[in-house]
């Protein structure tokens, strides 16, 4: 069988009006988890309405397992599940018969649609509220049914996105569990503008914004581009908008003495600036907002 990969290339998407949602966008993804980082607007929903062939890039190339996916959506269509953002549900169905309902619609015969149902409610974890409507769901049980519809063809790939938007922190990590869990034979893509929701379970990560890719590599990778470049310091508030002028400024604390502020500079900001260890949230700012990576790191 062919290899399980996706290959987009120079894809760019612009909607009726001019509004350019992504600039020359080039891609490939392979069996694992990667978390898409992006803030809002960043091209993250129109990259992934394209994956799951929803809509057209107006340039580039798609290909699925080495073939051309524009040419032939259906194959693409077979192979993979999708959970759209703004997924929606019947309400007074309870969680079986809206996901036998849909089974069927995917053309499954009556006897599969069931035990298919059954198995990924399980898979899910959801036995216990199945019998209940849809509409006395919470925001991750709602979340986990779409994870499930989008997994009724059994798919090779699976597409989410911002699955953990209003979800609390308990269903956040149960979800991206579940995620990690899927992505061991599968390509899953999960959108994001949360960086904890891909830190612990993503090994890969994308970080876009503005219709491109900014960075691309292991959490590891993005991190030692900003070796030496993170400091802490405890500044006087009055000295904030200074050094925001001046520099990247990450997270701010209250103290008792001040703000402590993470700043993303190549030198101590202030006299007093200790060096810290670089996280994911310091990659992601520098990414997004443009601070210069080492030059190695970029080539
Ligand atoms: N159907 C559309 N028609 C016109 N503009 C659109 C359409 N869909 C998205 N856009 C615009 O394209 C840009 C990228 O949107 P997109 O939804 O892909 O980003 P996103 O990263 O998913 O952001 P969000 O998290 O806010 O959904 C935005 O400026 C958005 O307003």
């Amino acid at each position: 069988m062919t290899d399980l990969t996706i290959e987009l290339d120079g894809i760019a998407k612009e909607y009726r009006g001019g509004k350019r949602a992504l600039d020359g966008l080039t891609l490939s993804l392979a069996p694992g988890l990667t978390g898409l980082l992006g803030p809002n607007g960043a091209g993250k929903s129109s990259l992934m309405r394209i994956l799951a062939t929803v809509t057209r890039p107006t340039r580039g190339s798609y290909r699925y397992r080495g073939a051309d996916a524009l040419d032939r959506p259906d194959r693409v269509r077979r192979e993979l599940g999708y959970l759209p953002q703004d997924f929606g549900v019947y309400p007074n169905l309870t969680a079986r018969e809206f996901l036998t309902y849909l089974a069927a619609a995917k053309g499954l015969s009556a006897r599969s649609a069931r035990a298919r149902t059954d198995q990924l409610i399980e898979l899910v974890n959801l036995t216990e509220a199945v019998r209940r409507p849809l509409r006395g769901y919470s925001g991750g049980m709602l979340r986990r049914v779409g994870i499930a519809q989008a997994l009724l063809a059994d798919p090779r790939v699976l597409v989410v996105d911002e699955p953990t938007a209003g979800l609390d922190p308990e269903e956040r990590v149960r979800l991206r569990n579940l995620l990690g869990e899927l992505a061991a034979d599968r390509i899953v893509l999960l959108s994001t503008h949360i960086v904890s929701d891909v830190e612990a379970a993503a090994a890969d990560l994308a970080v876009l914004a503005h219709g491109r890719l900014l960075r691309r590599g292991t959490p590891e990778q993005l991190l030692r581009e900003l070796d030496g470049r993170v400091w802490e310091t405890v500044v006087d508030p009055a000295l904030v908008p200074g050094l925001q002028a001046r520099h990247l400024v990450g997270r701010a604390v209250r103290t008792g003495d001040g703000v402590r502020l993470r700043v993303l500079a190549g030198h101590p900001p202030t006299p007093d600036a200790v060096p810290a260890a670089p996280d994911l949230e310091d990659a992601y700012l520098a990414a997004v907002h443009g601070a210069p990576a080492r030059q190695e790191a970029l080539r």
